[in-house]
């Protein structure tokens, strides 16, 4: 078996892939073309860590790949679902390089304050300018955290080490449980004009790509400044520039950047209160160590045991039960993804109950496949087959379950009631003949629907014409319907209607629903 380390990792990894009789090829730096050469010569697992770029084109040419392991966290650079088509394991590591990349925020914060890079610079050109470099104490004032995950979390308790006040942002976050650590949570227009320094801890997603920009920028107190140590494109750079030239934004600091390295010209360079480092938040002796340790073993665990651990894209469960549990598994996942966009604020508890069939299997994997659903929304590759129980008890979900011999008027059925603060949802699903999930009720509405792709959760009044002025409207749009589920609740003089459409939702067809008198609530759902 081969390995390819197409980035740099440290000597204890490369060491246990050897002891464990894998043939090693480093080969780092290499372009598109050398990589996918090289991913030609029989090679069966690469590791990788932000530089490789696994695109769909790259995964398609590597005849003999079985695992695409990132010895770290974020997997924004392999392309999941083309892995997926050609049933390649995608795995990571999340969890090692955190205090490191924790720390990197502290220390940009106070290299920020008091201008130590250009401080440095200017010595080493042989100045002494004291008077130049007034800094600013960050004792007594406000940090607010965009993202209060593993990293933002850490980030936070340093913070307050610090002496400063932290106030944070992330709608997936339990309020109590951040209230406990003397955070905070707020919303983001709240958090955005009273922070004296921002910092961001989001995933990369198609929610948070863009996210920092002018808009926001404006709503923040002016001189605020600003850290950036989770990933490029989150900030719109050349907004940040703008609010830089303004003087809104006082100073900032990036570690991540839209394009890596950026271009030779790029405008944030020319600015002296601009400070950055070449993507450095995991670049210490200990994250590279224990990021090496743990990928090595997990491609070893695969290649030689035919173990998966911390899959993004395949749940752990012995290869004799993966036929029976795998529509489960699929469903289950969905109504997690289901319940978690339906939830009108961060999920607080899970009841899961398992009924007929199901309830005679082993219902494990299935509870880890419906937790990774619902915290995917959020976390995205940060949560995965392997951790989804434990990152639902860090933030503070109280998940159930029971088991039922009988399943009302199905073989099998799987409930799932959420709550969060103020209310709470109930999503039912069942397995049609071997392997075709459907969802059967929401709430107290019975239905027959198909769980895929882009959706539209509709609830509307029951009468004449509803269902053709909402088609009206998205055919409008220049979505093309394919699919419509009805559910019908007398008592309520309501439907709920779930419809399947070709491409994601856009804001302006949503904000229109809304809109339409008849219509009582609409969400996008996507269960791609
Ligand atoms: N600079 C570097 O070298 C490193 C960068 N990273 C980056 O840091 C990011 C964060 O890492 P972790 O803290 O481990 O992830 P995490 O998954 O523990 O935390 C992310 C937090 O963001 C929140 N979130 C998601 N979408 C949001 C939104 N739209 N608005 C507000 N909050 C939202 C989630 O609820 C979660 O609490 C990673 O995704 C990765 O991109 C991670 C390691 C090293
Ligand atoms: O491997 C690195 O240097 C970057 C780490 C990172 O960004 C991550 O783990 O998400």
């Amino acid at each position: 078996m081969k390995v390819l380390i197409s980035d740099p990792i440290a000597e204890d990894g490369i060491k246990i892939l050897r002891e464990a009789g894998l043939e090693v090829i480093v080969k780092t730096g290499l372009s598109k073309d050398e990589l996918i050469e090289e991913l030609k010569k029989g090679i069966d697992a690469i590791i990788i860590r932000s530089a490789t770029k696994m695109t769909a084109d790259v995964i398609e040419a590597a005849p003999s790949l079985k695992v695409i392991a990132r010895a770290g966290t974020g997997l924004d650079n392999v392309d999941i679902d083309a892995a997926n088509r050609k049933g390649i394991v995608v795995m990571n590591c999340p969890g090692g390089n955190t205090v490191s990349a924790a720390e990197h925020t502290i220390a940009m914060m106070m290299a920020l304050a008091r201008n130590i890079p250009q401080a440095t610079a200017s010595m080493k050109a042989g100045k002494w300018e004291k008077k130049k470099f007034m800094g600013r104490e960050v004792n007594g004032k406000t940090l607010g955290v965009i993202g209060l995950g593993r990293i933002g979390s850490i980030v936070a308790d340093r913070a307050k080490g610090l002496k400063m006040r932290v106030i944070a942002y992330d709608p997936f976050v339990n309020p109590e449980q951040a209230a406990k650590m003397g955070i905070e949570v707020m919303s983001l227009d709240e958090l955005l004009p009273q922070a004296d320094f921002i910092t961001i801890h989001v995933p990369l997603t198609k929610e948070t790509k863009g996210f920092i920009n002018k808009e926001k920028f404006d709503k923040m107190k002016d001189g605020v400044m600003l850290i950036h140590c989770a990933r490029g494109g989150i900030v719109n750079e050349s907004d940040l520039y703008e609010a830089m030239v303004s003087g809104k934004v006082a100073g900032a600091a990036l570690d991540v950047f839209e394009q890596e390295p950026p271009p030779p010209d790029y405008p944030l360079f020319k600015l002296e209160n601009f400070i950055c480092t070449p993507h450095l938040g995991a670049s210490t002796l200990e994250a590279q160590k224990n990021v090496a340790l743990a990928v090595a073993s997990q491609v070893v665990d695969f290649l030689v045991h035919g173990v998966v651990r911390n899959a993004v894209n395949m749940p752990s469960v012995s290869a004799e039960l993966l036929p029976t549990l795998k529509p489960y598994l699929k469903l289950a996942e969905k109504l997690g993804a289901i319940q978690a966009q339906l939830a009108e604020g961060p999920v607080q508890e899970v009841h899961i109950e398992y009924q007929g069939d199901v309830a005679n299997l082993d219902t494990k994997p299935l509870t880890v496949a419906l937790l990774k659903g619902l915290l995917t929304p959020a976390l995205r590759e940060d949560v995965n087959y392997v951790n989804a129980p434990i990152r639902a008890k860090e933030r503070g979900i109280k998940v159930t379950e029971s088991k039922v011999n009988t399943a009302e008027d199905f073989l099998n059925l799987i409930k799932v009631v959420v709550k969060f603060p103020g209310g709470e949802n109930l999503v039912a699903g069942t397995i049609f003949g071997k392997k075709e999930p459907r969802i059967v009720q929401i709430n107290d509405f019975r239905l027959d629907a198909i769980p895929e792709g882009h959706m539209l959760y509709l609830m509307n009044e029951d009468k004449p014409g509803v269902i053709g002025q909402i088609g009206i409207t998205i055919g409008e749009h220049g979505l093309n319907i394919s699919r419509m589920h009805v559910g019908q609740d007398p008592a309520q003089q309501a439907n709920i209607i779930l419809l399947c459409v070709d491409k994601p939702v856009p804001e302006d067809l949503l904000e229109k629903l809304k809109t339409l008198p008849p219509v009582k609530m609409v969400k996008p759902l996507e269960l791609v």
